[in-house]
């Protein structure tokens, strides 16, 4: 698929891999709707990013069905259509699972997971008005791999990777493409060495490659899965062989 003068949602495209694939889109020539529920970062991003094109912020919470509806509406209002929603908003939270709340457990899979559902439901009618498009939702090397203190994580980056099967199997007649990305550790608002101390290094051990990874390298790989005609279905890794080993 050619980018130019396509239009894509990104979600948690105020920080990290979302904002470095904002970017990404903007230069090949998309538009690009920034949603995230920070607004501070949202409205800075989208202000930083418009050397590049068109771009708007929308505060959204995309663990809300109806802000995402709402969102979807805003872009094709202000854009005309949808040819690409990119599910990335995520969040974590560590700890022992005996000592887990229901509250947090449930956070975790509201934004991880329920959202990617909000997104590929609303997202799809929008896609087959315009004869097809890309869903494209951020997993992990944790939706594969188990680590013991992410168990909200790892249920819903696991389940991210089958729900993205799933709407893929039903769509692909439609020509709507879906796929997702799982990164390897990467710098970013969540993974950074003032939050992790020493934590830090011993993630760059797991690494073969030895370092973390970059946000723009997801991006790249978000917009392969993007204009990649012949890609559905897939999760790709993008983990520094993490999960070889
Ligand atoms: N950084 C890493 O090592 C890895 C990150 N991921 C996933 O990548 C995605 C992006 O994370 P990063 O860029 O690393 O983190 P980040 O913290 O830099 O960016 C996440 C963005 O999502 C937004 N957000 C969080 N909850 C939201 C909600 N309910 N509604 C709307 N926006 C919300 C935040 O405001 C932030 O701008 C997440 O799904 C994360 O799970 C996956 C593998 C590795
Ligand atoms: C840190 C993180 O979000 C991973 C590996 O998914």
């Amino acid at each position: 698929m050619d980018l130019k003068d396509k239009v894509a949602i990104v979600t948690g495209g105020g920080s990290g891999i979302g904002l470095a694939t904002a970017q990404a889109f903007l230069e090949k020539g998309a538009k690009v709707v920034i949603a995230d529920y920070n607004e501070e970062s949202g409205s800075k991003a989208a202000e930083d990013l418009s050397q590049y094109g068109d771009v708007i912020f929308e505060k959204v919470d995309v663990s809300d069905e109806e802000q995402v509806k709402n969102v979807i509406a805003t872009a094709v209002d202000k854009f005309g259509r949808l040819d690409v929603m990119f599910n990335n908003a995520g969040i974590g939270v560590q700890g022992e699972t005996h000592k887990l709340s229901y509250e947090d457990y449930h956070k975790v899979i509201k934004v991880n997971q329920d959202s990617v559902f909000f997104g590929s439901k609303h997202a799809i009618p929008e896609m087959q008005k315009v004869g097809g498009g890309a869903i494209i939702n951020t997993a992990s090397i944790l939706g594969s791999v188990g680590e013991p203190t992410a168990f909200a994580y790892n249920a819903s980056k696991g389940a991210v990777n089958l729900m993205t099967k799933s709407v893929a199997l039903q769509y692909a007649k439609d020509n709507i493409r879906v796929s997702a990305v799982a990164p390897g550790y990467v710098e970013s608002g969540m993974v950074n060495r003032d939050a992790l101390g020493d934590y830090y290094d011993k993630l760059v051990d797991k690494h073969p490659i030895g370092r973390l990874g970059e946000p723009h390298e997801i991006a790249h790989a978000v917009i392969f899965l993007a204009e990649n005609e012949f890609t559905t279905g897939t999760t790709l890794l993008v983990d520094g062989g993490y999960t070889t080993q």
